[in-house]
């Protein structure tokens, strides 16, 4: 269990899956530095189209899904652009990926739906779920606790579908000790300026989110560094990044 921050774990992302991990369209698990009413910064339909103006929407893809059908865990310091190529994999492989559907012990908020946002449970029963081994990552976020389950995994694995999984360092720790085979993904921006002001030219952060996530980039980014991803990627043009994405998961 952990406390740290994650801005949008666990495949919280998405433009497809309005009934993805958690709330309604594009807004998934809570960060704790949203600063919004949105708790996540998801919300951005097209994140690529408020600064990388070249961005122009993927044809739809005729290729065959990947041969390897493990989870794929993305991971990077916020900002660097996560969620803007995983939305240009959505979008150009509908039918191909899907993310995760968390459980939470927060309450649903209005149009949210059990077993389409989130799965809600008590505090007791996530703690059963924890002690059990049930989870393959999980966290607290304020008061409550959120997790990947294995059998939200393995269900959408059995279907057929790749799922993916946006998590922060801790998350991918979690990760890689259980039980689930997975590829990993580390995306670094071309430097910590550029990092800065992609954050800022988001324009979702307030003045205190931008500091603490560059902080904890800097944790991320030594992480990324220490190894262990099966793929690091230099998010700098946003075509060539995409395309390297897409040319590992085919491979
Ligand atoms: N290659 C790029 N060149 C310029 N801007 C980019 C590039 N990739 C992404 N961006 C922009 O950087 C900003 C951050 O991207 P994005 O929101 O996808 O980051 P993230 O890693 O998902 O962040 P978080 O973890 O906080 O959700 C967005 O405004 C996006 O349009």
């Amino acid at each position: 269990m952990f406390t740290s921050l994650r801005p949008r774990p666990t495949a919280a992302r998405g433009l497809l899956n309005s009934g993805g991990r958690s709330n309604p369209p594009r807004c998934f698990r809570p960060t704790i530095f949203a600063s919004s009413s949105c708790f996540c910064t998801a919300a951005k339909q097209h994140p690529a189209s408020a600064s990388a103006s070249a961005y122009t929407p993927p044809p739809p893809s005729t290729m065959t899904p990947p041969t390897d059908r493990r989870p794929i865990i993305i991971s990077g310091p916020s900002g660097v652009g996560k969620g803007t190529l995983f939305n240009m994999l959505f979008e150009k492989h509908p039918d191909t990926y899907t993310l995760s559907i968390s459980h939470t012990t927060r309450s649903p908020r209005p149009g949210e739906k059990h077993g389409v946002n989130y799965y809600y449970v008590t505090k007791d029963d996530f703690r059963e779920l924890v002690a059990q081994d049930k989870f393959v990552e999980n966290a607290q976020f304020g008061d409550n606790f959120y997790g990947t389950s294995k059998m939200t995994i393995e269900e959408q694995t059995a279907k057929g579908k790749v799922v993916v999984l946006d998590i922060e360092m801790e998350g991918v720790k979690q990760v890689r000790n259980s039980s689930i085979g997975a590829r990993y993904v580390f995306i670094a921006p071309p430097s910590e300026e550029e990092l800065e002001r992609r954050l800022r030219g988001r324009g979702t952060e307030t003045e205190d989110s931008v500091l603490k996530r560059l902080a904890q980039a800097k944790k991320e980014l030594e992480f990324g560094r220490q190894g262990g991803f099966d793929k690091v990627i230099v998010n700098e043009d946003l075509d060539k990044a995409y395309k390297e994405l897409e040319e590992w998961i085919y491979a």
